[in-house]
């Protein structure tokens, strides 16, 4: 199977930080991949390289078959990007902006209208053509973007958190233009999300966390990992119940305010796991696994712990002193 992106121990460093931390995966051609995380993760760094807009401190990748840095020219012809700043000039229709990308892009001028009508098409707003953006909705205003970065015909779609800030409707609208981006059109879509519930919508979705991919399956795939259900605990004295469990043969996994364990019958286990943790157990749950219990299981926290460390490091400290 032809690949559209094959990312090779990508890292990227500023200063200190490192931002990718050798990051290698692939994502075939026609397939929508999500690159799931809290912010500050590295999800927009990693685009950027692949995007040719920031030089890798190593490793390397190639995009719709060329290498980003022995071919970055080739690389940004053949791939779209839509960025989470609105670019958009709102003084003009649809139609305007995309006729001004559509030359800036070089799009063969007797190409122009029907390019310019099949990408309002693939997003819904064919019938706005004639409307100054200035009167249009935030989620109209991305799906225009969304065209725009169609004009040219692009084997890959790069969305850097394309849902970012809006309503949860509009998001699903999106997303299913973007689904149809990859049924009708045949287009590979790699974008950036911190949103859990969408990314469910992904071919395949990479879990990464302060720069490394800590997971990469399908939505499915990534459950099943996680166990049948999970049961959340919380108790009086969490290092003593998580030695007794793993003690009694169970696979405890810490988070920041408790512990879980994935078992296949969540009901079933709860009277045992409570006796065996051997101290007062101040909480329980039972709950079938979620995106976001993948992310917790493989992170130890919760992806909203975020922006940064230091509001999870303020969360966990203002928890202890309670
Ligand atoms: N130009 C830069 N200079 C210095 N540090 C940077 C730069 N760009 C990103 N970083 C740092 O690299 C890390 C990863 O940032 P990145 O923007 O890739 O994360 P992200 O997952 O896309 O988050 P967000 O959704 O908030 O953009 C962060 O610690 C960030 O502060």
């Amino acid at each position: 199977m032809a690949m559209a992106v094959e990312a090779e121990q990508l890292s990227k460093g500023f200063g200190q930080v490192l931002a990718v931390d050798d990051v290698s995966f692939a994502v075939p051609e026609g397939e929508v991949f999500a690159f799931l995380g809290p912010n500050g993760a590295g999800k927009s760094t990693t685009i950027n390289m692949l995007c040719t807009l920031a030089r890798p401190t190593s490793g390397t990748a190639r995009v719709a078959g060329f290498d980003i840095l022995e071919d970055p020219k080739a690389v940004r012809g053949h791939i779209g990007l839509v960025f989470q700043e609105n670019t958009l000039d709102e003084q003009l229709t649809a139609e305007e902006n995309l006729r001004f990308h559509a030359v800036l892009y070089r799009v063969p001028r007797a190409e122009r209208d029907a390019r310019i009508d099949r990408v309002l098409a693939l997003v819904g707003l064919a019938d706005r053509k004639r409307d100054l953006v200035s009167a249009f909705s935030g989620g109209m205003v991305r799906r225009l973007e969304v065209a725009r970065a169609l004009l040219h015909a692009p084997r890959v779609l790069f969305l850097d958190e394309p849902t970012i800030g809006l309503d949860p409707q509009t998001r699903s609208l999106l997303w299913t233009d973007i689904l149809r981006l990859r049924d009708e059109a045949g287009i590979t879509v790699f974008l950036t999300t911190h949103y859990m519930d969408e990314a469910e919508y992904a071919d395949r979705i990479a879990i990464i966390d302060h720069g490394r991919i800590v997971a990469l399956d399908t939505p499915d795939k990534l459950k099943a990992v996680v166990g049948a259900d999970t049961v959340e605990l919380r108790t009086a004295d969490d290092e003593t119940a998580l030695s007794a469990l793993r003690l009694a043969g169970f696979d405890v996994h810490r988070t920041s305010d408790g512990m879980m364990i994935p078992v296949p019958d969540g009901e079933a286990a709860v009277g045992t796991l409570v006796g065996a943790a051997g101290v007062p157990v101040r909480y329980v749950h039972v709950h079938r696994p979620t995106l976001d219990d993948v992310f917790l299981y493989f992170t130890g926290r919760e992806i909203r712990d975020e922006p940064g460390e230091t509001r999870s490091m303020m969360v966990r400290a203002r928890a202890a002193r309670r």
